[in-house]
C-alpha cells in the first residue's frame, strides 16, 4: 500500500462535490499539499476556505508550468468534453489519469488524451464522510505502482473495490454510485408514511432518518448478511412480519429494484458519448 504522504505532481480538476470529497480526504490523509493542484474556475465557499486553509495552488485554468503525475477528472460528463481539450500543458506520456465521471469510458479519454494509464472510477456521495463506496477500473498501461496508488488516493474517502471488466462499471454505478439516492428516498417514504399514521412531520422523519442510520451502523458492526439481519427484527405474526408481507407482497421490491438499475445501468452506457 503506498503512502499519501509520498503523493507527487497530483492534480484535481473540478473540485466539486465529489473532488472537494477527495481533496478534503487527502489533505486530512497527509497529502503534502505542495503536491496538489486544483483547477476550478469556480470553486464552492467551503472549497475556497480549504484551499485557503491549506495553502493548495489553485488555478482557474491549466496552468503551464506542472506536468501532473496523477490527474483526477472530476467535473461533469457534460463539460469533459470541452475540459479535456485545455488539459495537454498538464499532461506528459507518464501521466496517471484517473477519471470519476458517470459514463465517460476510458476509449472516451484516450482518444482525446492519448494512450495513458487510466483508471476509470465511480464513487458515492458517502465519499464526503470518508464513508464511499468506489468502483475501479484500470487499462492495461496501468503499472502495479500506479494501481496502488489510485488505491491509497481512492482509500482516503472509502472502500475501493476493483471489477476486471470496464462495463461492470455501469452497474456499479448503478448500484453504489446512486445507491445513496435510494437510501435517502426510503427514508423519505417512511417518515411520509409515518405522518399519514398521524405523527408529527419532524418526528415522523428524525424516526426514519434515525433509523436507517442506525440500521446502516449495525449492519456495520455485524458479521451478518442483510437477510440474517432482517430477519433478526422479524418476530413470528408480530408487526414487522405484518410490514414485510405487504413489502414483499407478489415480488415484492425486487421487479422495482430490477427495473430502476437497469435504467441507471443504461443512463451510465448513453453517457459514454
Ligand atoms: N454526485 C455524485 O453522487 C457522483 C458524481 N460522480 C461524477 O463526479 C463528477 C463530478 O460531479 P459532482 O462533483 O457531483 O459535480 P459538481 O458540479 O459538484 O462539481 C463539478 C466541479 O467542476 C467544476 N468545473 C466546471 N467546469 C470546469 C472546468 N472547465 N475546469 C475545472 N473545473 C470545472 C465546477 O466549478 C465544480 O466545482 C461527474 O462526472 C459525476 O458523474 C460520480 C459518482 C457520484
Ligand atoms: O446521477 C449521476 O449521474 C451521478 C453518477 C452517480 C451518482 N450521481
Amino acid at each position: 500500500m503506498a503512502d499519501l504522504g509520498e503523493i507527487e505532481e497530483l492534480v484535481l480538476v473540478g473540485a466539486g462535490n465529489m473532488g472537494g470529497a477527495m481533496l478534503s480526504g487527502w489533505v486530512a490523509g497527509g497529502v503534502r499539499r505542495e503536491a496538489i493542484t486544483v483547477i476550478d474556475p469556480n470553486p464552492s465557499n467551503s472549497i475556497k476556505s480549504l484551499l485557503d486553509r491549506s495553502g493548495i495552488r489553485h488555478h482557474v485554468a491549466p496552468p503551464d508550468n506542472i506536468k501532473a503525475k496523477i490527474l483526477v477528472l472530476a467535473v461533469k460528463p457534460q463539460v469533459m468534453y470541452a475540459v479535456l481539450d485545455t488539459l495537454a500543458p498538464v499532461i506528459d506520456e507518464n501521466t496517471l489519469v484517473i477519471s470519476v465521471a458517470a459514463g465517460k469510458t476510458l476509449t472516451y479519454f484516450e482518444e482525446r488524451l492519448g494512450k495513458l494509464a487510466m483508471i476509470r472510477t465511480i464513487p458515492n456521495t458517502p465519499s464526503m464522510v470518508g464513508r464511499g463506496v468506489i468502483g475501479a477500473f484500470a487499462n492495461g498501461l496501468v503499472t502495479e505502482v500506479g494501481r496502488e496508488k489510485a488505491d491509497t488516493l481512492l482509500s482516503a474517502v472509502g472502500q475501493v473495490e476493483w471489477v476486471e471488466k470496464e462495463a461492470d462499471i455501469d452497474a456499479v454505478t448503478a448500484i453504489s454510485g446512486s445507491g445513496p439516492a435510494y437510501a435517502f428516498y426510503l427514508v423519505e417514504c417512511m417518515a411520509e408514511a409515518g405522518r399519514k399514521l398521524g405523527l408529527d412531520e419532524e418526528l415522523a422523519m428524525r424516526l426514519a432518518r434515525g433509523t436507517v442510520i442506525g440500521a446502516g451502523a449495525l449492519m456495520d458492526g455485524s458479521k451478518d448478511d442483510a437477510g440474517t439481519l432482517r430477519k433478526n427484527v422479524t418476530s413470528p405474526g408480530g408487526t414487522t412480519a405484518a410490514a414485510l408481507e405487504q413489502l414483499m407482497a407478489e415480488d415484492g421490491l425486487q421487479p422495482v429494484f430490477d427495473r430502476a438499475l437497469e435504467a441507471a445501468c443504461n443512463r451510465s452506457r448513453e453517457l459514454a458519448g
